[in-house]
């Protein structure tokens, strides 16, 4: 498989090294191109081809990755556009950038799909979704699905929550190392050398996840079987509850999920 990417910067990166350490794209099989040629020379170093042409990068590659920052998604396409032909797909990642902004700049009948993964890509642990334009042919779907399949879960998405899956698992990984962080001060507060602390940290996040997606049963019964009555975790609990932890996680991923739409506001337009 063949796969292009404009734009070299770290989600490219991190999706070129989960799809080469799958070993389901072979590293040479990769197109990257920036502007910035130092981002060029860092995605190079995994081993993948690079070039300063964006058109290059859709001249020699059906599968093309968006992978820009969502207010330069329409002017890349627009400076592509000239050259892309049937056989082309583009997958852009940019939040906020919708289908319809994707299909009105690109030839008329393009195949598109709009994805929001999250930087675990680069572990296979990624939390992805997808959305397909309306030219996007069943093939395009699965293979998509397949690729991101590779580097973690994925789930398709209505178009119109495709912001809401940005304001969560978009930008999850953030919410979760600054979690991991803040565990890891506790540790260390009560008497932990930071590096254990930190691992400690991150496995048991790690665990709880695997119990959710693993394990037949709810959340809350996970959490009542760790509560010993009178014991220490639902002391701990209760200093969570009462400092608003989970209201806190609700208003962060309503504000990531405005926000995303905020920039779907300013750079949709079709003024230009
Ligand atoms: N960072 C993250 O965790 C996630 C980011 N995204 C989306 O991925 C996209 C990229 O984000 P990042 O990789 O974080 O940003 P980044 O800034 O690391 O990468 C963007 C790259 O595009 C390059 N670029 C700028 N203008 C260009 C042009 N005209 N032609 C070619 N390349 C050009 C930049 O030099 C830069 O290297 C964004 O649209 C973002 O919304 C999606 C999910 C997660
Ligand atoms: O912060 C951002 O805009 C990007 C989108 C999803 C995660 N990071």
């Amino acid at each position: 498989m063949k796969v292009g990417f404009i734009g070299a910067g770290k989600m490219a990166k991190a999706l070129c090294q989960g799809f080469i350490s799958t070993g389901l794209i072979n590293k040479s099989e990769i197109l990257a191109s920036d502007i910035n040629p130092s981002k060029l020379k860092e995605i190079s170093r995994l081993g993948v081809q690079t070039t300063s042409c964006n058109r290059e990068v859709v001249k020699k590659n059906d599968i093309v990755y968006v992978a820009v920052k969502p207010p330069l998604v329409r002017e890349v396409l627009r400076e592509v556009s000239p050259v892309v032909n049937p056989s082309n797909l583009f997958v852009s990642i940019a939040a906020g950038i919708t289908t319809k902004t994707m299909e009105e700049v690109l030839p008329k009948g393009c195949r598109v799909i709009r994805v929001m993964p999250n930087i675990a890509v680069v572990v296979q642990a990624g939390a992805c979704a997808y959305t397909p334009g309306t030219s996007a042919k069943n093939e395009d779907v699965e293979v998509v699905t397949q690729m991101l399949t590779c580097v973690g879960s994925v789930e398709e998405i209505p178009e119109e929550l495709m912001d809401t899956v940005t304001g969560l698992s978009g930008n999850g990984p953030a919410y979760g190392f600054i979690t991991i962080q803040g565990l890891a001060d506790g540790g260390v507060k009560m008497g932990l050398n930071r590096e254990q602390s930190t691992r400690l940290a991150a496995q048991l996040l790690l665990g709880a996840a695997k119990m959710v997606l693993g394990i037949d049963s709810h959340p809350e019964q996970m959490k009542d079987e760790v509560c010993s009555p009178g014991g220490t975790s639902i002391h701990a609990l209760h200093k969570l509850e009462k400092s608003g932890f989970r209201a806190a996680l609700v208003d962060a991923v309503e504000a990531g999920t405005l926000r995303s739409k905020e920039l779907g506001k300013l750079f949709n337009k079709t003024a230009d």
